[in-house]
């Protein structure tokens, strides 16, 4: 019996470093670098219907809102699998400040009307059909590569089928969003994108602390620190925290438990986990 509601999540993504490697086909294009799969990221309710309806809704206090009746990345991935259906996406976190939200909503989605239509998907094509909508829209380029999986990563090369080096760790990241970051207008501006390319770091990270000095010096050669992103860097240098700039949102991302209290004095605080997986099946009504 086919079901008649799928309920997938999906992890968000923080972006330490990247470099964007475009090559004309939204498949082949992507970007390497290096972030952190994060505990938080986007649910999606996906109920069978005769056309498609999208709803983005913001859950704080166990109370959700709708933010938005549209959204054109998971339109277009419904025009290009041929389906219809009624799409519900829930987040915590602030849309639009780099935590890799559009590639969650998109794999979550991909994940949810495969199971709903039964359409026989490897793991690897769902991921596939998110990425390609992600680099069509300029909305993202590494993150659903990212998100298929756990841990904090390091993408040796573009697009889903890269080699990426997943390590596990349980410290606890605390960020803060000062502002949203549109990603679109960052990835179509051929001047930054050559600025991000020359900023990009000559060696991987195997640990976490070298993560964030990676990120750390790639954020501050990128020319995307702003003076309120500055301000706040410094601030957890004075105390010793490891810290660097969200990629691309006006944020910060901090490592372990004395960031908590340091972060709060700027903004609300959001206290994350390593997730240890990628997209997963929640509920499948018949
Ligand atoms: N939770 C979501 N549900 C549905 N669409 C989303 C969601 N988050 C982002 N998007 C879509 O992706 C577009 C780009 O989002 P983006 O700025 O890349 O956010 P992020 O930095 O969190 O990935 C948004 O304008 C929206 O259309
Ligand atoms: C940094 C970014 C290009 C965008 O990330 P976000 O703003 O979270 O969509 C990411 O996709 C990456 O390639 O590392």
């Amino acid at each position: 019996m086919s079901p008649s509601q799928v309920t997938v999540f999906c992890p968000g993504h923080i972006s330490g470093y990247f470099k964007p490697v475009i090559t004309g086909d939204p498949k082949t294009s992507g970007s390497c670098g290096g972030g952190i799969v994060i505990n938080s990221g986007v649910t999606v309710v996906a109920t069978r219907a005769e056309e498609t309806t999208i709803q983005v809704l913001k859950t704080s206090r166990d109370t959700s809102q709708v933010v938005s009746d549209n959204s054109p990345v998971i339109k277009h991935l419904m025009q290009n699998l041929g389906l219809t259906a009624s799409i519900k996406t829930f987040c915590t976190l602030p849309l639009s400040s780099g935590y890799g939200l559009s590639a969650a909503a998109l794999l979550a989605t991909v994940h949810a009307v495969n199971q709903l239509f039964d359409l026989g998907l490897s793991p690897e094509k769902c991921a596939m059909q998110a990425h390609q909508v992600e680099v069509a829209f300029r909305t993202g380029l590494g993150d659903v590569a990212a998100c298929q999986g756990g841990g904090w990563v390091v993408r040796k090369g573009p697009g889903i089928m890269a080699e990426i080096l997943r390590y596990k760790d349980d410290q606890t990241i605390h960020a803060i969003t000062l502002s949203p970051l549109k990603t679109e207008s960052v990835l179509s501006s051929p001047e930054m994108m050559n600025r991000i390319t020359d900023a990009f770091p000559k060696t991987d990270p195997d640990t976490l602390i070298g993560f964030f000095a990676c990120s750390r010096s790639f954020a501050e050669a990128s020319g995307l620190i702003s003076p309120d992103i500055e301000k706040v860097l410094i601030d957890c240098d004075a105390n010793n925290i490891p810290v660097s700039m969200t990629m691309l949102g006006n944020g910060i991302f901090a490592l372990g438990e004395r960031a908590k209290d340091l972060l709060n004095r700027y903004g609300e605080t959001y206290s994350l986990q390593i997730s240890h997986t990628g997209p997963r099946i929640m509920e499948v009504l018949p």
